[in-house]
């Protein structure tokens, strides 16, 4: 397996910049994803480093050789995209095979590779059937094994499994992530659901409008995002305006509506404007104010009961929603109109660039 670069990536179509500045690195064995809405050239991204389109500017490295000129067929790369697109006239093993036909592989050492690609996939007894003859998963499972079967340098997948319901997503990804750590494959995913991308991968960079806002390991992402773009893509909500008082180690922030908090160390200087948020989760209401350093009182407008947790939302006295999802642990919940105070620890602060 290889290592992959990409340096410096600019497209343009028509007057849309298109990608903008996008360097990745993949080292040899690793899981990089790209996470992103709709149209952040995610897709983009990944046809250039497939040789399925070429930038305006920058280049890409497998195991530091420059080719970015070097066409699609050449590149040794594995590729499975949402739509299988299996030859539907072909049996499963024909199709596993066509790869291996197209670099005149011979014909037992065919057979003895598509064997083992179909194990990979847990589909050993499936080589006789046609497309048609198996379900959505099993079919994106031969599109795997098709990708596979070439010992690719680096396997690029496409919201591979943005076609499947929700059920099968999952036990293809759990499936995914066992074939490429088990045969230690480079691999470049792009997905745009958060959950995805977390659970698969080695590392996600975040697009945003071609360009990269943030690249790290996933707790790295969702513990600490950046900005606000990757805190809500991490599930962050409450988002409020502050001021950085205090840096270093012993971090505190003064919040839009007056309140000072301890908050953890960041990297910004002191004096800096800043948004806070809290995931829902963290926050903790009670009736009373307890003896934690960051509260606030407020009043419940909305309580939704979800059996396990409820979702609440508190009105704050500058106007400002905060949304807090608590577990229900026997308790009744909340009643509506009430005043309540919530609490967060310090530690659950995430402090992040203002926009
Ligand atoms: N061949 C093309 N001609 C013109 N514009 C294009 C072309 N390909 C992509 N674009 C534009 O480039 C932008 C990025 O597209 P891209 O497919 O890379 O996004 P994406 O993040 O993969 O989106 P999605 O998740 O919807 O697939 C979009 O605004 C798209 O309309």
């Amino acid at each position: 397996m290889a290592h992959v670069r990409a340096e410096r990536l600019r497209k343009s179509h028509g007057s849309q910049l298109v990608l903008d500045d996008i360097s990745l690195d993949i080292p040899s064995g690793q899981f990089l994803t790209l996470l992103g809405p709709s149209g952040c050239g995610k897709s983009s991204t990944l046809r250039i480093v497939a040789g399925l389109s070429s930038p305006d500017a920058g280049r890409i490295l497998i195991d530091d050789r420059d080719v970015t000129r070097l066409e699609v067929q050449k590149r040794n790369i594995g590729m499975v995209f949402q739509s299988h697109a299996l030859f539907p006239h072909m049996s499963v093993n024909e199709n596993v095979a066509f790869g291996l036909r197209m670099r005149k592989v011979s014909g037992a050492e065919q057979q003895r590779r598509v064997r083992r690609a179909l194990a990979q996939v847990r589909l050993e007894d499936f080589g006789e059937r046609f497309p048609q003859q198996l379900s959505g998963g099993q079919q994106q499972r031969v599109a795997i094994a098709r990708a596979l079967v070439v010992e690719p340098s680096i396997l690029i997948l496409d919201e591979p499994f943005g076609a499947l319901d929700r059920k099968l997503r999952e036990a293809m990804q759990t499936e995914l992530y066992g074939i490429t750590r088990e045969l230690g494959i480079t691999a470049l995913f792009v997905t745009h659901d958060q959950e995805e991308a977390l659970m698969l991968s080695d590392s996600v960079a975040v697009m945003n409008r071609g360009r990269i806002e943030q690249v790290g390991p996933p707790a790295e992402l969702y513990e600490k995002p950046r900005n606000r773009f990757v805190a809500e893509f991490m599930g962050l909500d409450n988002f409020v305006r502050a001021r950085l008082e205090q840096a270093g180690p012993q971090g505190s922030v003064l919040s839009a509506f007056g309140q000072r908090f301890e908050a953890p160390a960041s990297a910004l200087p002191a004096g800096s404007e800043v948004e806070i948020a809290v995931r829902p989760e963290r926050i903790r209401l009670a009736p009373q104010a307890q003896d934690t350093s960051a509260r606030v009182c407020g009043r419940l407008t909305q309580a939704i009961y979800h059996g396990h947790a409820s979702d609440y939302t508190v009105q704050l006295p500058d106007g400002q929603q905060l949304l807090v999802r608590q577990e229900s642990a026997g308790q009744a919940p909340l009643s509506v109109g009430t005043e309540v105070w919530a609490h967060w620890p310090p530690l659950a602060v995430n402090i992040l660039e203002a926009a």
